[in-house]
């Protein structure tokens, strides 16, 4: 069943087709808003030469269009990345990872000239922190890794069944008080055992196109 939040998804996605340039690699996301964008890039797929992945569930998505998957490391040039993200605020400062893709959405993004968000209008949030910060970590270091959090004032949830596609775990963080998200998201990476976090804050989205009933708004 097609939802309303769906069709504003869809309208998000769609809308991030003139940001691809011909010719060029596509960095590509994770998640049901950039299902909507593959299938969407599947209608360009000829002007394209292929997509960078940031996961295995968009690697099967664009191969079954008949998009080429390049590996990031021959890429040269990425001109646009193109994700979603659980929340995103006025500074286009995000947390990502509900999917469990944060790792490799975060190399990507770091490679790409610009990032830009789509998302539908339920993302938008004057402050991070609403939806718990996911943290990919070494299974080895859960527990060590939980307790720092805590020290920090975060309340760590172990995803219990999950494993990432880099084989590793993921704790999602409630309740933390964000007030610096650059901040944050660099004492998070200074836990050892920590492989990356959800605050996307440094390296935030270069555009957002939302999408809600009263039509599409970009911010940047
Ligand atoms: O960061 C992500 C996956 O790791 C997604 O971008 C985020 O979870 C948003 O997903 P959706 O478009 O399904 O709401």
């Amino acid at each position: 069943m097609t939802t309303s939040q769906d069709l504003l998804k869809k309208q998000a996605a769609e809308a991030a087709l003139k940001y691809v340039e011909p010719n060029t690699i596509v960095g590509v996301g994770t998640g049901s808003t950039v299902n909507f964008f593959i299938d969407a890039l599947a209608t360009m797929k000829n002007d394209i030469e292929g997509a960078v992945s940031s996961s295995e569930e968009s690697t099967k998505r664009l191969k079954a269009h008949g998009i080429e998957v390049v590996e990031l490391n021959n890429v040269g040039n990425l001109p646009v990345y193109i994700d979603g993200a659980d929340e995103i605020d006025e500074h286009l400062r995000m947390v990502k990872g509900g999917g469990g893709a944060l790792t490799r959405e975060k190399i990507i993004a770091a490679v790409a000239d610009k990032f830009i968000c789509i998302a539908d209008e339920s993302k938008v949030v004057g402050r991070l922190g609403n939806f718990p910060v996911p943290i990919e970590v070494i299974p080895m270091a859960r527990s060590y890794v939980a307790r720092e959090i805590v020290k920090l004032g975060g309340d760590p949830v172990w995803r219990q069944g999950f494993t990432t596609d880099n084989g590793n775990v993921i704790l999602d963080i409630h309740n933390f008080d964000i007030l610096d998200p650059v901040q944050l998201e660099q004492q998070l990476n200074s836990i050892v055992g920590v492989v990356t976090n959800g605050l996307f804050a440094k390296r935030g989205a270069n555009k957002a196109i939302i999408a809600s009933p009263a039509g599409l708004k970009f911010m940047e």
